[in-house]
């Protein structure tokens, strides 16, 4: 007769909190050569982590943990979200007259943005997806020992981009 299977469990922390909220202005391309106008969000994130145990009985640290989301937050919030790994959006900086500056191109269209207002990602486009897959490696980052990861963002209320990670 089969053994009885142990159960397995883990232990987790979610935050979701009003001040993950991040405006930000972008644009995407989909079925091949369909380019969005720009336009922006007020985006919102959420995270859920999995870990051992520390001393605290704590996966992760509320407070530290939710700094750290903070943080990039931050770094995302007023911003014009740009991905330079994506095959026809080309995205170059320049000093034009002595101002840094973005351009983006795609095809015959160009947009200039000051270099300091623009947030230029590694990612092959800016949705919802991508962005919450560049969330969860920062936070892989900055936040060792974790197992697993969910990262969630909303563009708007009822549409969510997520990313899972698991470590292997
Ligand atoms: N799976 C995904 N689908 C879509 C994404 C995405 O990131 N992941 N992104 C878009 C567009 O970027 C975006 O949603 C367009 O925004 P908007 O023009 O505001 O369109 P909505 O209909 O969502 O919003 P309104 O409330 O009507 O303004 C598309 N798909």
């Amino acid at each position: 007769m089969a053994e009885p299977q142990q159960p397995t469990t883990s232990y987790g922390v979610r935050l979701s909190k009003e001040s993950f909220t991040f405006a930000a202005a972008h644009f995407i391309t989909y079925d091949g050569d369909v380019c969005e106008p720009l336009h922006g969000h007020n985006y919102a994130l959420r995270v859920e982590l999995e870990g051992p145990l520390d001393e605290n009985a704590y996966v992760y640290d509320f407070i530290a943990t939710r700094d750290a989301i903070q943080r990039l937050v931050h770094q995302l919030d007023h911003c014009v979200l740009l991905p330079t790994e994506h095959p026809r959006i080309l995205v170059q900086r320049v000093t034009e007259a002595g101002q840094d500056e973005v351009i983006a191109r795609f095809e015959e269209r160009r947009w200039v943005f000051p270099a300091a207002d623009c947030r230029l990602l590694p990612l092959p486009n800016t949705t919802a997806e991508m962005l919450a897959n560049w969330i969860g490696r920062q936070l892989i980052d900055v936040l060792p020992g974790l197992t697993a990861l969910v990262v969630e963002v909303e563009e708007c209320a009822g549409q969510a981009g997520l990313w899972r990670w698991r470590r292997s």
